[in-house]
């Protein structure tokens, strides 16, 4: 029969105490734990005669845990022992399950943050292990593991439940629908998915829809076009390329307005320039360069979602929605021109930047643009303190047995524990098979201008800059790529749209000093302000009018547009990432 625990919402306040359990160190019979599970996380308490140690391991840290049961030894040899990593726990009705260990074990998966003297620098995996065996039948241990696992299930929700089902089918959960470019960067976006972010999708139990890309603007055909309700998110595994596709694809479906507010979206870097996964993690205070799948794979898990600005952008043929900028110039013939290079990853764009800067060209234009008023003081998240406690990656721990078993125990939590197939209803499309389809009377729907189209005359409200210009870059969010923060203070959300714009008179060691900084954020200081010619303008729209006797390249989120008049208009918080 299935029973609930009820939770008062005085329980629910941080520090109050939802269960509690008693528990041995696998290893050492007479070292007990007390195990308490608050809103705060799961804390783990020894108590020795004279004092009582407590580490505690935060909500936010926890990602999912899954009950399982002892695995039956195959191996026919008694005096074999086993390797500490082999796996030994399995579904309960897996058919391999061990039916004389009545226990339930309790695996939760934790990635804690590790910080150097406040800065969070890395996260760690660890498993805490409990296993439930206060009671002669497995039904009965289970029920309490599972009773553990829907407490903390909830907990990492973050929801206000008062009411919390201790049933074993609690999958009602939607899937997500992940869209994986086997093409992106280096090509690995399928490897990425299936080594670095399936894992931590099984250890959170989130069930998906793997569905990889057969062509460019298949992502955007399939989201236009898609039964959407049926995911809880659309996850996009690749560059920054495949992100537009699936932007674009939402706005040009006729429920636009409803999607873009319902179906939050995932972005796992796979590509070469990873600007808004690199953003993301930014203003997350997440570590990210030690590894790069991490914070994404957090956000899946985490249901944490925040508005993002997009960008409006009007060309004399198209309209799309942008995420990351507009670009004209320098950095937009980099992107294009560096192309050939793509096998090198992210190194493209250093190796094309000293070519482009030995060979430097500039374009003659208009810019006009609106500045943003009240321009609000944005500061970057303050990096999030770790609880920088020693865990170790295991955690081993026991209720008092019913009956002593004779056998041993050895440790089922291993890092190959990660990887059981336990998402069962997961589901992997094949890419064996249909072409590019037809483009069927596509139409962009999307938030309407309020803005002069851009075959109007500007006006005169709007400020001017006439001249020769090295580069004009629109840029939203912090990085424009993995490795360029060009807007440290930036916020996903901060309606703001900076316009850097970099004069001909530049000289070549402004630009390489300009160039050299946008690696750390520094390349706008007080000195490039002072010499006016390299401006870095908060604006809420923006046109470029390039001279068209002149040639060059347009790119917008990095993708390459006709060249010619553009116009940028930003719409505040318009669409939902997940964010760790
Ligand atoms: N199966 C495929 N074969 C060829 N091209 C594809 C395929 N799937 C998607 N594409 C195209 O590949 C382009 C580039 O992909 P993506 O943005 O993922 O990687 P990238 O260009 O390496 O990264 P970034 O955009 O961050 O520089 C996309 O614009 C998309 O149209």
């Amino acid at each position: 029969m299935m029973t609930e625990i009820q939770l008062k919402k005085d329980e629910l306040s941080p520090g109050r105490i939802l269960l509690e359990e008693t528990f041995h160190v696998l290893t050492k019979k007479n070292s007990v734990f007390r195990v308490r599970l608050t809103r705060n996380g799961l804390s783990l308490i020894k108590e020795t005669d004279n004092q009582i140690k407590e580490t505690l391991i935060s909500t936010r840290d926890i990602i999912g845990c899954r009950c399982l049961r002892s695995k039956k030894e195959t191996s026919t040899c008694s005096c074999q022992s086993l390797p500490r990593a082999t796996m030994n726990a399995v579904e309960e009705n897996s058919g391999e399950q061990d039916d004389s260990d009545v226990s339930a074990y309790l695996y939760i998966y934790a990635y804690i943050m590790q910080s150097n003297k406040g800065v969070p620098m890395k996260r760690e995996r660890t498993i805490i292990t409990l296993r439930f065996r206060s009671f002669d039948k497995y039904e009965d241990n289970n029920k309490e593991a599972q009773r553990w696992r829907m407490v903390i299930k909830e907990l990492i929700k973050g929801d206000q439940v008062d009411n919390i089902p201790s049933g074993l089918n609690h999958n009602e959960q939607k899937k997500l629908l992940v869209l994986c470019n086997p093409k992106s960067g280096p090509g690995r976006g399928r490897a990425i998915f299936q080594q670095k972010i399936v894992p931590i999708l099984q250890e959170a139990e989130i069930a998906y829809d793997l569905h990889m890309t057969k062509y460019a603007n298949y992502a955007r055909e399939f989201v236009r076009t898609c039964n959407i309700s049926q995911w809880s998110g659309i996850v996009v595994v690749g560059g920054d390329g495949i992100i537009f596709e699936a932007i674009n694809g939402m706005f040009e479906r006729p429920d636009w307005s409803e999607v873009i507010k319902n179906v939050p979206i995932g972005v796992i870097p796979g590509g070469s320039g990873n600007g808004l996964a690199r953003s993301i993690a930014h203003v997350a205070g997440e570590p990210y360069l030690c590894n790069t799948t991490l914070p994404s794979a957090l956000s899946l898990v985490r249901n944490n979602f925040e508005p993002m600005d997009i960008v409006r952008v009007e060309t004399k043929s198209q309209i799309v929605f942008s995420f990351l900028s507009v670009g004209w110039g320098f950095l937009s013939d980099i992107d294009i021109e560096s192309e050939r290079l793509r096998m090198l990853g992210g190194q493209r764009f250093t190796i094309w930047s000293l070519a482009r800067l030995i060979g430097l060209r500039n374009y003659r234009g208009k810019v006009w643009y609106i500045p943003a008023n009240d321009t609000p003081v944005h500061k970057a998240k303050e990096n999030k303190k770790g609880d920088n406690i020693e865990i170790p990656a295991e955690i081993n721990l026991e209720t008092q047995s019913a009956r002593q078993r004779l056998d041993s125990w050895y440790s089922a939590a291993s890092k190959r524990s990660a990887y059981y197939s336990i998402t069962a209803n997961s589901s992997y499309q094949s890419t064996a098979d249909s072409g590019p389809q037809e483009e069927s009377g596509s139409r962009m729907y999307g938030p309407a201008s309020k803005l002069p189209c851009l075959t109007a005359e500007v006006p005169s409200t709007w400020k001017c800059i006439d001249g020769r210009f090295i580069m004009v870059h629109a840029s939203y969010p912090s990085h424009l790529s993995e490795d360029v923060l060009f807007v440290p203070n930036a916020k996903l959300d901060d309606g703001i749209i900076w316009l850097n714009v970099i004069k001909a008179d530049t000289s070549r060691a402004q630009l390489l000093q300009f160039l050299l900084g946008l690696s750390n954020g520094t390349h706008i200081n007080p000195e490039t302000q002072d010499s006016g010619s390299i401006l870095m303008l908060p604006v809420r729209a923006f046109r470029i009018e390039p001279d068209m006797s002149e040639s060059g390249y347009i790119t917008v989120d990095g993708e390459h547009v006709e060249y010619g008049p553009i116009q940028g208009e930003l719409f505040p918080g318009l669409v939902r990432v997940m964010v760790p």
